[in-house]
C-alpha cells in the first residue's frame, strides 16, 4: 500500500501583509509549527481533517463533488489543489494541523502546498519546491479571488523570504532575531478580509498612500534585518501595525496587545497575516510571551524552518 506524507511549515508575516496584494514588498518566515498531509492508496477518495472537524468525506473524482455544500466550502482549497491534476487516482487524504484553521498562520497555503506535494508524489511526479510553490500560488488565488504569492511560497520554500516590489520573484534573507508569536481565534477568513480591503481601496485615495508607506516600512525592515538592528526593526513593527490598523484589518484584541506592548517597553510587536484577530508577532522575550498569554493568545512554535515542505514516501 503506497503512502506519501508531506510535512509543511506554517508561516508568520513579519512585514507587509495586505500591501503585497497590491504590489508592495513583504517579508515572511516559515516556522516550526506545521501541517501534515498524508495520501494513501485506496479504492475510493476520502478526505479527513481533524482540525476542521471533518471526517471521512467522500469525493467523486469524476466531477469532484463532495457530500454537502458547507463541507465543500471548507474543503475548497483541498478540492482545488486536487483539481490541478488532470489524471487522478483514488486515495485517502488526511490533514493534520498543529494549529486551528484560519488564524493568520498560512493554514490555507499549507493545506494546498501539502496536497500538491503529497498527491504529485503519489501520482509519480517529482516537483521541486519552487514548482510546488508556483502551482499552489495559483490554486490559492483561484479559490480566494485575491491574494499574493507570499504564503504559498513561504510554506513551500521555507526560510526568511523577501518579496520584492511588483515582481513574482523571491529572495532569501539570512538573519532574524528570535520571534515570539501567538494567535486568538477569529471569525472572518483571510478571503473575506481581502475583499473588505479591496472595497476600502476603491473608496478612498488615502489607501494607496498607506500601501506605499507600508512598502517603505518593509524596505527599511529589510535594511534593519541585514544589519541586525533589532531596535529599528521593533519600531518598524509598531509602525506597520499602525498602518494596518488604519486599513481596518486589525481588531480590538490585537490593538490592545500591541499598544500595551509599546507602553510596557517591549521592543516590537504587530499583528501578522490576514488580521481581524488571528496572529500577532513580537520580538522574543519572556515579557512578550507573558503578555501574549495574558491576553488569551495561544503561543505558537516560532523557530525558523529552513527546509520548506518535505515529502516522505512510505511503502508497506
Ligand atoms: N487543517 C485544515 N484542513 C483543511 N483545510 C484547512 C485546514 N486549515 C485551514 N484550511 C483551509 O484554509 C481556510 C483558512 O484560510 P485563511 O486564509 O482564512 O487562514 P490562514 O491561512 O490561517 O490565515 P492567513 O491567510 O491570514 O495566513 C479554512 O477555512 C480551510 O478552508
Ligand atoms: C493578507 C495577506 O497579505 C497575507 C495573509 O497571510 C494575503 C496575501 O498575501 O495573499
Ligand atoms: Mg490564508
Amino acid at each position: 500500500m503506497r503512502t506519501v506524507e508531506a510535512l509543511v511549515p506554517l508561516k508568520l508575516t513579519l512585514f507587509g501583509e495586505h500591501a503585497i496584494v497590491y504590489g508592495e514588498p513583504a517579508i515572511a518566515m516559515a516556522i516550526s509549527e506545521s501541517m501534515k498531509v498524508t495520501v494513501k492508496e485506496s479504492d475510493r477518495t476520502i478526505i479527513s481533517s481533524s482540525s476542521l472537524h471533518i471526517g471521512n468525506i467522500r469525493v467523486n473524482l469524476q466531477d469532484m463533488r463532495v457530500e454537502s455544500d458547507q463541507i465543500s466550502k471548507a474543503l475548497s482549497f483541498v478540492i482545488e489543489a486536487l483539481n490541478y491534476f488532470e489524471e487522478k487516482r483514488p486515495a485517502l487524504i488526511n490533514i493534520e494541523s498543529s494549529v486551528d484553521p484560519s488564524v493568520g498562520l498560512g493554514t490555507s497555503a499549507a493545506v494546498i502546498v501539502g496536497v500538491i506535494a503529497a498527491y504529485s508524489k503519489f501520482l509519480g511526479y517529482d516537483f521541486t519546491n519552487l514548482e510546488i510553490a508556483k502551482i499552489s500560488r495559483n490554486v490559492e488565488k483561484k479559490v480566494q479571488g485575491l491574494g499574493s504569492r507570499m504564503d504559498t511560497f513561504t510554506t513551500s520554500l521555507g526560510g526568511i523570504l523577501y518579496f520584492p516590489r511588483g515582481s513574482e520573484n523571491v529572495e532569501r534573507l539570512s538573519s532574524l532575531p528570535e520571534i515570539a508569536s501567538g494567535y486568538v481565534k477569529r471569525t472572518a477568513t483571510t478571503a473575506e478580509i481581502l475583499r473588505r480591503v479591496k472595497t476600502v481601496k476603491e473608496n478612498g485615495r488615502e489607501f494607496n498612500e498607506i500601501l506605499k508607506l507600508i512598502g517603505l516600512v518593509v524596505e527599511d525592515a529589510r535594511d534593519a534585518l541585514d544589519k541586525m538592528d533589532v531596535e529599528t526593526l521593533g519600531q518598524l513593527m509598531y509602525i506597520n501595525h499602525g498602518l494596518l490598523m488604519s486599513l481596518g484589518v486589525t481588531s480590538p484584541i490585537l490593538d490592545e496587545l500591541v499598544s500595551t506592548a509599546r507602553n510596557i517597553g517591549l521592543p516590537g510587536c504587530k499583528m501578522s497575516g490576514g488580521g481581524g484577530g488571528g496572529s500577532a508577532v513580537c520580538l522574543k522575550s519572556p515579557k512578550a510571551e507573558l503578555l501574549l498569554e495574558s491576553r488569551g493568545f495561544k503561543l505558537v512554535k516560532s523557530e525558523l524552518n529552513r527546509t520548506g515542505v518535505t515529502i516522505k514516501e512510505i511503502n508497506s
